[in-house]
């Protein structure tokens, strides 16, 4: 991320800078900035620097004229009886930060920037600081929600569009965690969809795919609230169902398996006839991966027992 101090002033400050003698008349001076549409005028000498007249120290000036019925067209004064001496002046390489410390602790709304030989090289305004400064928080606010949106990408399954293996491993972490402190257990069930590579074979993957986004669907929308489904892995779905018992679980795993079946999706190289899941649970409050691999045993003998069933360990 830029750091304000990574810019220059020379980046932000304006190289178009009028100068003007201290004995110039005010009169002069005041066309002057009208005629370059400029805020301010750099008092210089020969000997060097002097000063600057802004916008601001004429209409002061003009205020207190009119106040004390004093205003003489004919008799102005003089810059150097208005100006501001002496000039504070910045580097041309000092950052943004230290210029805009230096601008606001001093009040100063017009800044000369000198190069490192001490000569004139442009003028910086408050206005220009805190423009560019907020134009580097909003940047910097932009890419931390941008990285905040492709965090979220990275735990989402793009095909099924649901929490993939990374987001399962997190979420669980606490799962396990809340579990163990409230000593009540949790669920886990492994689904896997039966003969799907007999489907990829014979209907072509593409349709492969929407076959998975048909059934992640169906399991989705068959689940209970603060229950969560995620992409194991290839053609396998996992559920976590926190605060959940064996027979709560088992629940869970049947309403997953009955959605798929009634999708009635045609399968015609399974014995089944369409397509449907096995699915394997197991439920505690030890440690997940423990869990997983229960599951995962459970799913074993469903599958051994025929498919488009649930088993537990
Ligand atoms: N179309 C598609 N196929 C996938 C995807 N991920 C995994 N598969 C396929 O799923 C098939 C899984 O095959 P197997 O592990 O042999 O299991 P199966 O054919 O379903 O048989 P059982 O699980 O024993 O019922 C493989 O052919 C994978 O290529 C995917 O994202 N899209």
């Amino acid at each position: 991320m830029t750091q304000l101090n990574d810019v220059p002033v020379a980046q932000l400050m304006s190289r178009r800078v009028i100068c003007v003698a201290p004995e110039e008349s005010i009169a002069v001076a005041l066309n002057t900035l009208r005629a370059h549409k400029l805020s301010c005028l750099v008092v210089q000498t020969p000997a060097g620097l002097e000063g600057i007249l802004t916008e601001r120290d004429l209409v002061v000036h003009f205020d207190n004229l009119v106040s004390a019925e004093q205003l003489n067209v004919r008799n102005l004064g003089c810059v150097r009886q208005l100006m501001s001496a002496p000039a504070i002046t910045v580097q041309e390489d000092d950052g943004l930060q230290t210029v805009l410390d230096v601008s606001v602790r001093q009040g100063i709304r017009h800044l000369p920037v000198v190069n490192t030989s001490g000569e004139l090289v442009g003028v910086v305004t408050q206005t220009d600081l805190v423009r560019a400064y907020s134009h580097i928080l909003e940047r910097q606010l932009d890419l931390v929600s941008d990285n905040k949106r492709l965090m979220a990408l990275s735990l989402i399954d793009p095909l099924m569009s649901i929490g993939n293996r990374r987001a399962m491993e997190g979420d669980l972490k606490h799962v396990q965690a809340k579990a163990q402190r409230t000593q009540s257990p949790y669920g886990l069930v492994l689904l896997d969809v039966d003969w799907f590579k007999r489907y990829n074979d014979h209907y072509g993957h593409q349709l492969g795919d929407q076959a998975l986004r048909a059934v992640a669907k169906a399991i989705g929308d068959s689940l209970r609230q603060g229950d969560r489904l995620y992409r194991y892995g290839g053609e396998e779905l996992i559920l976590v169902l926190p605060d959940t018992d064996q027979a709560g679980a088992l629940q869970a795993a049947e309403r997953a398996r009955e959605a798929v079946s009634q999708l009635q999706l045609e399968h015609q190289d399974s014995p089944l006839g369409h397509l449907t899941v096995s699915a394997g649970l197991a439920s505690g409050d030890g440690d997940w991966q423990a869990l997983v691999a229960g599951a995962d045993s459970a799913l074993y003998e469903a599958k051994e027992n025929g498919r488009n069933q649930t088993r537990a360990v």
